[in-house]
């Protein structure tokens, strides 16, 4: 069987194709700034587990027009050429669509109906930036591979077992029975993938681990026995960390004084909270390699944003390991969590009498898979798991096939 996974963004497409059952991934790519003239397709076939080496990633700067075009070009990169996979669109048997929001309606992975797609666009006021897009990718989806069957993997779906107390906001009741506005979570593909992995290598189904995914987009969980007690992004990706671009936790009054005082339209206040705020805010840059350069040279406002992003890490931490009433294991996870060296060592400074102890030179070792970075008198784990959304995806597209 082959299952051909689909991140679809605003402007950009994610894709990867598995052979089921041995889980084999065989080709990965990324189509960007879709719309544009100088739109980007790069498309990599794997050897063995991971991308082989130059010869077989092939780079086009072409104009795309819209998702379909986008899409189209892919089916042509996956049938034809030196990167080709399959004879034709018809040996794709299943797509798996990571969706973003999925509100309520759905707790689980879900074979595509028209009434999901309906209620996938009901969505669309609670995630402006990211179910349209995901909407759009499966209705392409839907013309380019006719035969195969579409589902949709959530984000929100693994936080839907958070308890009503974690999930209430101290609003109306109305506000919640009538317009739905409680915590959601987002990340869940990524929470859920690393918690499993964190606890088979604990050999503890009943671990308490707090995940904690570093990406563009920032989010921890609390997760107790493989079910999430609670997680730091809400109603919208918006909430909890310092992310790239996006500012966390804020007091509401902010929101008030720039709507009320400053005269900021709410179209505004999006922008700014959406994607000028966070650590591009704080330094000028949203990539952590550009931070921890101008770290390096002695700025000033990186050394302040670094302190800012690890501090509010540090607070949930805390927080989380009483929700989980202990804990067994903090994991890091996506492209800062697994990489930065800097944030990691930052977080678990001085927690030793928090029971967390770092051994700073194996956190500095640069290892595929994953590694154990707990020093000898850590008496919770310390961990790095490189997380894998899309093979979580085609996961839950097979387990819900069988
Ligand atoms: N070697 C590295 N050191 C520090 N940060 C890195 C490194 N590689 C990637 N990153 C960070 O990872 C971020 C992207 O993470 P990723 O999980 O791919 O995000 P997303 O899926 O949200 O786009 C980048 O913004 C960058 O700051
Ligand atoms: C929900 C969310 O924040 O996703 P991403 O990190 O991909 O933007
Ligand atoms: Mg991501």
């Amino acid at each position: 069987m082959n299952i051909f996974v689909v991140n679809s963004g605003s402007s950009s497409i994610k894709y990867q194709l598995f052979r089921w059952p041995t889980e084999q991934p065989v080709c990965t790519g990324l189509v960007e700034r879709i719309g544009q003239e100088q739109a980007t397709i790069t498309h990599k076939v794997f050897d063995g587990q991971q991308p082989a080496a130059d010869a077989t990633e092939q780079k086009r700067t072409l104009p795309l027009a819209d998702h379909e075009a986008g899409l189209r070009e892919v089916v042509r990169l996956l049938t034809e050429g030196e990167g080709r996979v399959i004879q034709n669109p018809a040996d794709i048997d299943v797509v798996g669509h990571r969706v973003v929001h999925g509100g309520e309606a759905f707790a689980a992975t879900t074979l595509i109906t028209g009434e999901v797609k309906a209620e996938i666009r009901r969505l669309f006021a609670l995630a402006p930036l990211h179910n349209p897009a995901n909407s759009l990718g499966i209705e392409v989806a839907e013309r380019l591979f006719p035969q195969a069957r579409q589902v949709a993997v959530f984000d929100t779906a693994f936080h839907q077992t958070l308890p009503e107390h974690a999930f209430r906001y101290a609003l109306p009741e109305a506000l919640y029975t009538e317009q739905r506005i409680r915590k959601y979570g987002f990340h869940g593909t990524s929470h859920q993938y690393v918690a499993a992995q964190a606890a088979a290598y604990l050999h503890n189904p009943d671990a308490r681990l707090i995940t904690i995914h570093l990406g563009n987009g920032c989010s921890m969980a609390a997760v107790r026995g493989g079910r999430a007690l609670d997680t730091t992004m809400g109603f919208g990706p918006l909430a909890g960390l310092v992310m790239g671009t996006r500012s966390g936790d804020l007091d509401p009054s902010v929101l008030l004084h720039l709507l009320g005082p400053l005269g900021y339209s709410a179209e505004q206040v999006s922008t700014l909270l959406n994607k000028e705020s966070g650590m591009l805010g704080l330094t000028g840059f949203s990539d952590m390699r550009d931070i921890g350069r101008a770290l390096a040279a002695g700025d000033t406002r990186a050394e302040l944003a670094y302190m800012l992003y690890a501090y509010r890490i540090r607070q949930y931490i805390g927080a989380y390991t009483a929700v989980l009433g202990g804990l067994d294991a903090i994991v890091f996870t996506a492209g800062v969590g697994e990489n930065d060296v800097l944030v990691r060592s930052r977080v678990c400074q001085d927690m030793d009498f928090f029971g967390l102890q770092l051994d700073e030179e194996l956190n500095q070792q640069r290892r595929p898979g994953l590694r154990d970075v707990s020093g000898p008198d850590s008496r919770a784990r310390i961990l790095i798991i490189p997380t894998n959304e899309e093979l979580e995806i085609a996961r839950q597209c097979a387990e819900l096939l069988a």
